[in-house]
């Protein structure tokens, strides 16, 4: 029988969103630590947050290019289980993360094309996870939760030597197309379960999960 996909749900900012998240079987909750995003949260907030999460689900903390002071704020303040790297860092940087905290490190690589695959063989031995997610157009405000996908087939018969998710666009409707097709074991998604920007719907992560655990 396979293994049920975990999913992670990513921009949560209130408690009663993690709680619908936990009792639909999320098994990832991310904090968006980035001033741009509607997402963003203070580490006051996350660490409220982070502290009532159930235990088994992982709290994970998204950052973009973060500085030690940053990281350091944060990782001292808010217990969590992963750092979310969504940025450009390099491998170099990756491995530096992962000696400073000691937290396991998942990286992002975006993709809109196959010459956008060879990025990934840069991070799988350095990272704990790796996280494919469409790539940002030029000229997005953000680098990640836009609600675009890419195209699934780039992944077809693809192996890493790490555990990896699948992100980009996904939602209720096109979760189980999107795993079939992929084959990915665990999902992350942000803007496929709000009802606007920032703003998480609980009968969508109800609907999500439905479909993600089918
Ligand atoms: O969600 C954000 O605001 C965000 C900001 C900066 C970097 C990444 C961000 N989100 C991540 O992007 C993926 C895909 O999002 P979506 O499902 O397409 O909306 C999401 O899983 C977050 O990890």
């Amino acid at each position: 029988m396979p293994a049920t996909t975990r999913v992670k749900i990513c921009g949560l900012s209130t408690a009663k969103d993690i709680r619908v998240a936990a009792e639909a079987g999320a098994r990832y909750v991310g904090f968006v630590f980035f001033p741009k995003s509607p997402r963003n949260v203070t580490i006051q907030q996350a660490r409220d947050l982070a502290v009532d999460v159930p235990l088994g689900v992982a709290k994970v903390a998204l950052t973009v290019n973060a500085d030690n002071d940053l990281l350091d704020a944060i990782t001292s303040a808010v217990p969590l289980d992963m750092i979310q790297l969504h940025g450009s860092e390099s491998p170099e940087r990756v491995t530096e993360v992962k000696a400073r905290y000691g937290l396991p490190v998942m990286k992002v690589v975006g993709l809109s094309s196959a010459d956008d695959l060879t990025r990934i063989a840069d991070y799988e031995t350095v990272a704990d996870q790796i996280l494919v997610d469409a790539k940002a157009p030029k000229d997005a405000d953000l680098p990640g939760g836009n609600g675009l996908s890419f195209d699934w087939r780039l992944l077809e018969g693809r192996e890493w030597a790490v555990p990896w998710m699948l992100a980009g666009g996904l939602h209720a409707g096109n979760v189980a197309e999107a795993i079939a097709r992929t084959g990915a074991r665990q999902v992350d998604l942000s803007s496929g379960v709000e009802s606007a920007p920032g703003v998480k719907d609980p009968a969508k992560i109800r609907e999500f999960m439905q479909a993600a655990l089918a």
